[in-house]
């Protein structure tokens, strides 16, 4: 960079620092899974992404070689569990992307992941801490309440946590919401943005529809909120054993690192809802992470936007909301407390 300084004005240096970051390095952990390869596949399609790094358990170079033949620039790596794989994957990312876990059957809540993703998690997280410590690290793996305090414990335990730089990955509850409204509505589903705050689980997914200018009554907006808060479920149902949403929560998934790669290549006023580490319900309800609008930037989180003005319905909604995320984000918390290795 100092070649940079010697030989460009302050205009062609911004611009040139702005370029320098154009190079982006994108590790997936758990690319070989439902999630991991057509998140993979949108990532290496990204012209955004220079280098894709993919490790998996089982099957991460194979994901590599396959997704390596498709013609865009970025280069593929695929890594084994070997005793430098996982750190080769990690060593100089920019983003971290994590679905590595065990999905939900029929009759699970996300809660019911907690005992084997929460140590799935743990490990990876420390791997990230040692190796990548100043990427973003976007938690993906359920339950997402949880998971991402037991990151931030991590991350705390080894001195590196940075809390611009830890996101619950919630953009999947937006993206339905905008889904369902439209199939309300009849309009284009790519022109609503629906807000939703709280977490990602049922009862803590609380969608504002009344900030896009909606009026839903009675029974249609009781439904409205609880396909929302059950999409999920929806799925699982669906897919009868075979797992959770993939396929829509890997393009969700790309969405939100494209937002973060926007934003940490110059671009501003990049807003994405998200579950991060939050000043907004700390001291009155003692929820220390909390999804709202987030203004991204270079650095990461930029800016988070409070809930805003909403109706006495979504307040009743909200505060459920708060009351079971407190349970969730302790769990995760006393997790990490009492299982670091
Ligand atoms: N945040 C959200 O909105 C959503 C989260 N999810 C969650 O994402 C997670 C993954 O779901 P799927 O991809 O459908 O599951 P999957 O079982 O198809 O894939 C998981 C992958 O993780 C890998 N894996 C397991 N342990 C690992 C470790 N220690 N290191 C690296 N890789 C490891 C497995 O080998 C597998 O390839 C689940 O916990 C699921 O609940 C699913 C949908 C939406
Ligand atoms: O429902 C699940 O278990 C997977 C998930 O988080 C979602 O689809 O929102």
């Amino acid at each position: 960079m100092f070649a940079a300084r010697q030989v460009f004005g302050a205009a062609q240096r911004r611009a040139f620092s702005v370029s320098a970051k154009q190079s982006s390095k994108v590790t997936v952990l758990g690319a070989a899974g439902g999630i991991g390869q057509p998140l993979s596949l949108l990532l290496k399609l990204n012209p955004r992404v220079s280098e894709l790094s993919l490790y998996d358990i089982r099957g991460g170079p194979g994901v590599a070689a396959d997704i390596s033949h498709i013609n865009t620039k970025s280069t593929v790596k695929g890594y084994d569990p070997t005793p430098s794989g996982l750190k080769e994957a990690l060593t100089g990312a920019d983003i971290v992307l994590i679905p590595a876990g065990v999905p939900r059957k029929p009759g699970m809540t996300r809660d019911d992941l907690f005992n084997t993703n929460a140590s799935i998690v743990r490990d990876l997280a420390k791997a990230a801490a040692e190796s990548s410590p100043d990427a973003c690290i976007l938690i993906i793996s359920n339950p997402v309440n949880s998971t991402v305090p037991i990151t931030a414990e991590v991350f705390k335990s080894m001195g590196v946590y940075n809390p611009k730089k830890l996101f619950g990955v919630t953009t999947l509850d937006v993206v339905r919401a905008s889904r369902f409204i439209s199939q309300l509505k009849g309009t284009d589903p790519a022109n609503e943005n629906i807000t939703v705050v709280g977490g990602h689980s049922g009862a803590t997914i609380v969608p504002l529809l009344s900030q896009s200018g909606y009026e839903l009554k009675g029974n249609e907006l009781d439904e409205y909120v609880r396909r929302v808060q059950f999409g999920g479920d929806e799925v699982v149902q669906a897919k009868g054993g075979a797992g959770s949403a993939t396929l829509s929560m890997a393009m969700a998934g790309a969405r939100f690192a494209e937002s973060l790669l926007k934003a940490a290549q110059g671009q501003t006023g990049v807003i994405e809802p998200t579950f991060v580490d939050s000043p907004l319900y700390k001291e009155s309800h003692g929820v220390t992470y909390f999804a709202s609008n987030v203004e991204l930037g270079p650095n990461g989180v930029e800016k988070i936007h409070p809930v805003g003005k909403i109706t006495d319905y979504e307040q009743n909604l909200l505060d459920v909301c708060l009351g079971d995320l407190k349970k969730n984000i302790e769990k995760g918390e006393a997790f990490a407390k009492q299982n670091m290795k």
